[in-house]
This record gives C-alpha cells, structure tokens and sequence, in this order.
C-alpha cells in the first residue's frame, strides 16, 4: 500500500467484517487492541482487502496496555503477506521501541504510517505543523487525528492538510467528535490520503466516524 491515491478503510476489529467492507473500502484497519486473538486472526485472513494494523496503546487512547508485547505483536503483523500497513504512534517512533518495528516493516515492504491523536482537543495550528512535520520525517505516512471543539478547529487542519500535501508530503488527516465530523469527507479535498470508517456505525472506532457506506458515498462526491 502506497497511499498515493485516497485509501478507505474500514475499521474493524474483526477481521470477519471483511466481506461485508469490500464493496466500500480500499483496505481494512484491524484494531488489534481491540481483537481478541489479533495474530491468529491474521494468520487465518484470507480477505480480498490488504490490512492496515493498528495495535494501539494505551497511552494513545487504544487498548493495548503492555508496550512491549504491543510493539513484538505489531512488527509480527508488518511481517505478514496480508499486512500492506502498519501504523506506529509517532511517540513510540521518537520516544519508545517503534522504530524496531517500523525497520522491521519496511523490511517486509510494509508501509508505515506514523499516528499522533489528540482525544480532547485540536492543539494550535503551528503545533499542528509541527507534529505533521514529525510524523512525516518519521514514516511513509503522517497521521494526525485531533478532537474538534468548535468548526474553526477544522479550518486550521484542513489548512495544514492542504500545505503538507501540497508540498507532496503523504498525510492523513481528520478531526473527531461531532463538530469535526465532516471533517472526515472534506480532508480527502485537501490531500488527506486515508479515511476510516466502521462499517456499521454501532462498531466506530472513534468518536464522530460515518459509517462506511455513507463516508464512501460522501468522499466520492467531493473528489
Ligand atoms: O487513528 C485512527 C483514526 C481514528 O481515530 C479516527 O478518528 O477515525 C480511528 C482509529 O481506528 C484509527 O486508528
């Protein structure tokens, strides 16, 4: 997976919701925290749709509380045919044992896409740059999920979204919550190159996700 084009992922945390994805989205983000047996799942998937593995911490508001099983799972899972992604929090890249498994992904051919969330708000807009410039230095991809509080949150990441991608820089971008929620099919307008989307909306994986059908019909729209 090269994110070059928009990806749509469906974000499941079950690998058997595949079938059910394949109409709608490019590629499937396997929250492995949030999987009951996430290596075996993987080990067992024979789905049409290449995965993005998410094994998200704790500390970055997922569910995987030991790091170092977190990370040894991860870079498992960048090994795998099926595993076109991984996405590594961009503080583990800096700070913790990431870059041994995104050495190990690139190894394997696996991209990797650097993640930074925010859960409460959307930080200033030079802040923003700053992380996207770190996350951008740090891996394939830089990801950047802010909690929006009001529209003008918005404004200030789709304004970054659109100078990072403008400069060619692979980015993906998106604010959660309900103020940000259409966030999520404007970004793609602006170079953002990875959406998510549970497909049903009852499964979300974050706050103020569309549901796949609705966020594909949406981001088709715009394009
Ligand atoms: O990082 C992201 C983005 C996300 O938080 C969202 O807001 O859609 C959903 C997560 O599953 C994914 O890992």
């Amino acid at each position: 997976m090269n994110f070059e084009e928009f990806v749509l992922a469906a974000s499941v945390t079950d690998l058997d919701a595949e079938p059910r994805a394949r109409e709608h989205a490019d590629a499937v983000e396997f929250r492995m925290d949030l999987a009951s047996d996430p290596l075996a799942a993987l080990g067992d998937y024979d789905g049409e749709l290449p995965v993005l593995a998410t094994n998200r911490a704790a500390w970055e508001g997922g569910e995987a509380d030991d790091d170092e099983t977190r990370l040894a799972e991860l870079a498992e899972a960048a090994e795998l045919a099926c595993v076109g992604a991984v996405d590594v929090e961009l503080q583990s890249l800096t700070e913790g044992e990431g870059d041994r498994v995104a050495e190990r992904a690139r190894r394997a051919g696996t991209t990797v896409v650097a993640s930074v969330h925010d859960f409460e708000r959307t930080p200033p807009e030079t802040d923003l740059r700053g992380l996207l410039e770190s996350a951008t230095d740090h891996a394939d991809v830089g990801k950047l999920a802010v909690t929006a509080e009001d529209r003008g949150d918005v404004l200030d990441l789709l304004a970054v979204t659109h100078e990072f991608a403008s400069a060619g820089e692979r980015v993906a971008t998106m604010a959660m919550g309900e103020p940000g929620r259409h966030s999520r099919a404007v970004a793609p307008v602006y170079g953002s190159k990875i959406g998510y989307a549970p497909v049903e909306s009852e499964d979300a994986t974050a706050p103020g996700q569309y549901d796949l059908e609705t966020l594909a019909r949406l981001v088709d729209e715009l394009a």
